[in-house]
Order: structure tokens, then sequence, then C-alpha cells
């Protein structure tokens, strides 16, 4: 047990995520189980760097696993980007005599953390939240599972209007530089197309299997548009695009934005959450910094910083196929 960390500080950065509340009270709970002493940062980094810091004991985050986004608030700094605002930050862990951070966040947040890490020398340990799920080294992130069951909640309404008028409906789903929100919605709202930023299908090819859709029956259709989709057009232009190829169809559009974010963390979220609160505090005791804790099949996984950003996770083919079948 690394018996000179006593004090540690825990923040949100990025877009907020489902869980994370859950994740922040795991920190703490774990904190006072191991008898240490937790404060929590507002507003990330920022808050970091304005020294906005809370004492927070086992009994302060009461009511919190089951709320949605994070009480800490979350922000994206741009002062830490620059090496004067991490000087700030570090002097104010000092200040507070904190000796070890837990950064809750996605890959931006692992890489301003591990620069601030090695900068200072400073113990960091990071935990993937973000609804995106486009962190490597592990299989899930906290909010993932939530946003997606969102998602097709939203998905099936649309599909209620979309087959009472036999119309088209684009819906466009988060994740901006990542397929996972899209390509496993899709399948579990039975979408008929899913365009990912992973993979170009092309609008030649889109239309060719719209059209195909329509001889086999279809009357209504869903395409799941990831925001990233490297199809080339916004939304409102591929809308546009297909209207103007395929008359026969009557084309809406739906932008999922924010509600995609929000809401009660599902049972999954919070039990991850819980799980990689508890692990990144144990990490910490156990003397090791720069790196995340993930989950990997099932099992609470160390994952150095390096691999969680850079590393390249590739879209599942497997689910790929999965999709294309189940839209003949
Ligand atoms: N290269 C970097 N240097 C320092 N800080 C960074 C860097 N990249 C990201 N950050 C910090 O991490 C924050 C969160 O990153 P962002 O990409 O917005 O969200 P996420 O962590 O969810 O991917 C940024 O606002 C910034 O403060
Ligand atoms: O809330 P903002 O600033 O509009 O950001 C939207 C972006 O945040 C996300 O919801 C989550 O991304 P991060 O976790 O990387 O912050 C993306 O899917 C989306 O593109
Ligand atoms: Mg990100």
């Amino acid at each position: 047990m690394n018996k000179e960390i006593k004090k540690i500080a825990v923040l949100t950065s990025g877009g907020d995520a489902p869980g994370m509340n859950a994740a922040i009270r795991s920190v703490v709970r774990a904190s006072a189980y191991h008898q240490l002493e937790c404060v929590g940062v507002y507003r990330g980094f920022q808050g970091m760097i304005e020294g906005e810091f809370v004492d927070l004991d086992a009994r302060s985050v009461k009511n919190t696993v089951n709320r949605g986004g994070t009480f800490l608030k979350s922000a994206r700094s741009k002062d830490f980007m620059h090496k004067e605002g991490r000087e700030k930050a570090y002097a104010n862990l000092k200040k507070n005599n904190v000796d070890a951070l837990v950064a809750i966040g996605g890959d931006g947040t692992f890489t301003g953390a591990t620069i601030f890490g090695k900068e200072f020398n400073f113990p960091v340990v990071g935990i993937p939240g973000t609804i995106d799920n486009d962190i490597n080294g592990t299989d899930f992130t906290i909010g993932y599972d939530t946003a997606l069951n969102t998602v097709i909640e939203a998905i099936d309404k649309i599909r209620d209007t979309a087959s009472s008028h036999d119309r088209l409906f684009l819906v466009e789903v988060m994740g901006r530089d990542a397929g996972d929100i899209a390509l496993n919605s899709g399948i579990g709202a039975g979408a008929e197309e899913i365009l990912i930023p992973e993979e170009d299908m092309g609008t030649d090819r889109l239309l060719e299997s719209l059209k195909r859709s329509r001889k086999s029956g279809k009357t209504s259709s869903i395409i799941v548009v990831a925001e990233g989709d490297q199809i080339g057009k916004n939304i409102g232009q591929l809308a546009d695009f297909i209207q103007t190829n395929l008359t026969e169809y009557e084309v809406k559009v739906t932008v999922l934005g924010h509600i995609q974010r929000g809401g009660s963390p599902s049972c999954y979220d919070r039990v991850l959450a819980s799980r990689l609160g508890v692990g990144a505090v144990d990490a910490l005791l156990d003397g090791k910094s720069h790196i995340m804790i993930g989950v990997q099949h099932k099992k609470v996984v160390q994952v150095p910083f390096e691999f969680a950003i850079n590393g390249e996770k590739e879209i599942d083919k497997e689910l790929i196929r999965v999709a294309d079948i189940m839209s003949i």
C-alpha cells in the first residue's frame, strides 16, 4: 500500500455521461473505506486551475448513484492546454494537500491527464466516462449503455410515425469519431441502414440499397447516421440528396442531440462506475499512475493511458455483418 497517498482529488471532464455521479460516489466511498481524504474538483480541469474544491465524505454522495449528469459539473478547459494553466492547477492541488488525482472523462481528458501527470510527476488514474465508447482497452465506457437505451427508445417512437406515414427517417445519433452508438442502436432498433465514421458506404451504394428495400416491400425505413459519418454530407444535405434521387420516398430528419447524454444511468452503468471507482483507488494505493481502469471480458483491468488514447479501437465487423443481414 502506498502510504504517501492520504488525499485523493476526483473530477469529471469533457462531455458528461450518465453514471459519472456513480463513479464519483465510488471514488469517494472507496477513499473513505481506506481512510483516505477525498476532495471533489468542480468543472473538470478548469476548476483545478481556478481552485474550486469541495471536501467529500462517504455521506456527502448519498442519493447520487441514480442521478444523470455530474454534480461536480464538467467542462472543456482551453487553459489546461497551456503550461501556465496546468501550473496553476498543480499549485492548487499542492495547496489543498492532494496527493493523487482520479480523472473521469474521455480521450481528451486522458490526454490532458497524461501531460499533467508527467509534467509534475503527479499520480493520476483515469476512469472512462463518455457515451461514445471510443476508448481503447475497455469494452465499455460509463454512460454508453444508458445512451444506447435512450436512443432505441427514441427510434422506437420514430418508427411508429415512420410506418404510419410510409416515410424514410434519417436519425442522427452522437459519436464524434466513433460508430459504436450508431451501430448498436441501429441493430437494436432495426434500422435499414447505419452510417458510421469507420466505414464509408458511399452515396451510390446507399441509394441502391434503399431502392432494393423498396422493391422488397418495405414501405418505411430508418437510417441511423453517426454525427461523424464519412459520407461527406451533413444530415440535411444527405436528406436532400436522397429526396432528389428517390422521389418515391418522403424523407424526414431527426437529430437526437443531447437527450442522449442525459437521464438516470442504467443498472449496467451504475455497476460499471462503482467497479471502476474502486479499481481507481486500489490502483493508486498500489502505487500505480498514468493508467486507466477499464473492463475487459467482465474483469476490471489497468491500461496505460497511451494505449487507451492512441490504440486503434476497431469497429466490430461481426456487428456490421449482423446489421446487414437484419436489414435484408
Ligand atoms: N492535448 C491536451 N493537453 C492538455 N489538456 C487537454 C488536451 N486534450 C484535451 N485536454 C483537456 O481535456 C478536456 C476534455 O477533453 P474533451 O476532448 O473535450 O473531452 P473527453 O475527455 O470527453 O474526450 C479538454 O477540455 C482539455 O482541458
Ligand atoms: O456537448 P457538446 O460540447 O456539444 O459535444 C458533443 C460531443 O460530445 C459527445 O457527446 C461526447 O464526447 P466526449 O465524451 O469526447 O466529450 C460526442 O458524442 C459529441 O460529439
Ligand atoms: Mg472524447
